[in-house]
């Protein structure tokens, strides 16, 4: 019985903390897609490396301090930039195609 309840309480907190996890990428994300639609309208490039290499040593250094890994930190950082960058060339072709005509 222990076992069971221990396990449903830190099973909860899991699905609320993954819940706070998806409410936050999604605000992330509402924040990205306005960033692309800026650089699609003054023509800049959808990526900026010197951006995502400061972020990249930001974010392992808060991993240390908070005892994670922060080469998961990195890939997991990584892994959003990715599509956020992929969103950024999709919304940057659109508005090329736009400006075409
Ligand atoms: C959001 C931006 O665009 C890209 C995505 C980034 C991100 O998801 O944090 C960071 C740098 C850029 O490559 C930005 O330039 O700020």
């Amino acid at each position: 019985m222990f076992v069971r309840n221990e396990l449903q309480r830190l099973r909860d907190s899991i699905d609320n903390l993954d819940a706070a996890l998806v409410h936050l990428l999604a605000e992330r994300f509402k924040c990205t897609q306005e960033v692309g639609r800026l650089k699609a309208e003054y023509q800049l490039p959808p990526a900026d490396p010197a951006r995502e290499a400061a972020q990249i040593r930001r974010l392992r250094a808060l991993a240390e301090e908070s005892k994670l890994d922060p080469v998961f930190a990195e890939r997991f950082l990584n892994f959003i930039i990715a599509e956020v960058v992929r969103h950024h060339e999709l919304i940057a072709s659109s508005h090329a195609a736009a400006r075409r005509g």
